[in-house]
């Protein structure tokens, strides 16, 4: 495929997926029979026609014959008929149309109404509303809950990282000239209007990377932690694709510090030891669990354990991942999560400091973890997250941190840093 045949298709099948909610929605009151019993191809075409018709700028006559084609090559002439009469219904209104007629009033059921009319599971909605009450009280009314909603279903913009020592913003944009800064970290720099940042020489040299502004804030802030007494060796506890280990290289490199990144997956540990592949300070890609303890207790100035989770924080990023998530896979995660994180403060030594980050909002998954692992732990304290992460509004009442896609433009990381004191 030619670049804008690429960039179609993708706009299509990732477009289609996010919508998916809504799409269903509106098949289901064009069609004569429950949904289930469409058979998955057609409903397939059909979900790719809705978002042709109602989510792109693709004239309705071309989306529907592209569509109708469609069917008849993959699916047969019958079908296509059914496609081609249901595919007319849907053209016969816009979006917000369909949206009003196929939503319940907000005022009658808030949750199913944002489900239905911003394609999310219900499930879904109602986590994020209680994690976004309870980190921005003042601001988690409907229009929050809208602007958040929205932004998951946006493409999200590509973030490139500077690692640095190794390259620099000025580098990366002599390349991108249309490039912005980034909006938070001074190693970041945002291509708006998307763009192939593969073909950079940085990035083929791994001196740069694409990575998302609230990964590399939690890198960040971790790096820039108080710590009493040397500064000479890190972790990262679950290192695995090694985006943020490698922005830890870079930066411990910087301070003369070495980097252990550990992963339990042997291939994800082969995708660190790629991403840190000519780090210019001392480092070592372990394959190792870490919830046994692979390494010496108390040895570690600085810890991170970006661990396993839901991702409810970067729905934009994987627009399936909505419809494949379930409400009990959050606390399938619980028990992992705690024991990453009890055994990250195990191998920190006294006066070193611990991250625990996670690229979901789902309270489940953030402070109740930590207050769950400090409870009966009096040899950690909390370290106040905010002001390392200077210049970032809106975090909440500290001392961890919330980042969000409406507010701050990053995937919803949380952090939570705190010290070993004893
Ligand atoms: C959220 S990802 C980490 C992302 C990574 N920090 C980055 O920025 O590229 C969590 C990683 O933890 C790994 N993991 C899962 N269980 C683990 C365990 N018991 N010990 C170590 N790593 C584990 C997963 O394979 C996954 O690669």
């Amino acid at each position: 495929m030619d670049r804008r045949d690429a960039a179609l298709a993708t706009e299509l099948v990732y477009g289609t997926l996010r919508g998916q909610g809504t799409y269903d929605a509106i098949i289901a009151a064009c069609v004569d029979r429950p949904l289930r019993e469409v058979d998955p191809p057609v409903l397939d075409v059909l979900s790719l026609g809705a978002h042709q018709l109602l989510g792109t700028r693709i004239p309705s006559h071309a989306a529907v014959s592209a569509t109708v084609e469609l069917a008849r090559v993959v699916l047969g002439d019958g079908r296509a008929k059914f496609v081609n009469a249901v595919l007319r219904k849907i053209s016969a209104q816009d979006l917000a149309g369909w949206a009003a007629q196929v939503a319940p009033p907000y005022e009658d059921d808030a949750e199913d109404h944002l489900a239905v009319v911003h394609s999310h599971p219900r499930w879904v909605v109602s986590s994020l509303w209680d994690a976004l009450g309870r980190w921005q009280p003042e601001d988690a009314g409907r229009s929050a809950m809208e602007r958040l909603l929205d932004a998951d279903n946006a493409r999200p913009e590509v973030t490139l990282v500077a690692r640095p020592g190794r390259s620099s913003v000025a580098e990366l944009r002599e390349a991108l000239p249309e490039a912005e800064d980034g909006r938070w970290s001074p190693y970041a720099l945002r291509l708006a209007e998307g763009g192939d940042p593969a073909g950079l020489d940085a990035v083929r040299e791994n001196r740069a990377g694409v990575q998302d502004e609230g990964s590399q804030l939690v890198a960040l802030a971790l790096a820039n932690a108080p710590v009493d007494g040397p500064d000479r060796l890190w972790l990262d506890g679950c290192a695995g694709p090694g985006g943020k280990a490698a922005l830890l290289g870079a930066l411990a490199a910087e301070r003369g510090a070495a980097l252990v990144a550990s992963e339990k997956q042997p291939h994800r540990a082969r995708l660190v030891a790629r991403a840190l592949n000519g780090n210019p300070g001392p480092y070592a890609v372990i394959t190792a669990d870490g919830t046994r303890g692979a390494w010496q207790q108390g040895a570690f100035d600085r810890v991170l354990v970006d661990v396993p989770c839901s991702g409810l924080g970067a729905l934009r990023r994987r627009p399936e991942a909505r419809w494949r998530r379930r409400p009990e896979d959050i606390a399938g995660f619980g028990p992992l999560q705690r024991d990453l994180l009890r055994n990250a403060l195990d191998a920190a030594r006294v006066g070193g400091v611990v991250g625990y980050a996670t690229c979901s909002p789902h309270l489940a998954e953030t402070r109740a973890v930590v207050d769950d692992v400090l409870r009966g732990r009096e040899d950690v304290e909390w370290v106040d997250a905010r002001p390392l992460l200077p210049g970032v509004p809106e975090l909440g009442d500290g001392p961890d941190i919330q980042l969000w896609p409406h507010l701050h433009g990053t995937d919803a990381m949380y952090l939570a840093l705190l010290r070993r004191t004893a």
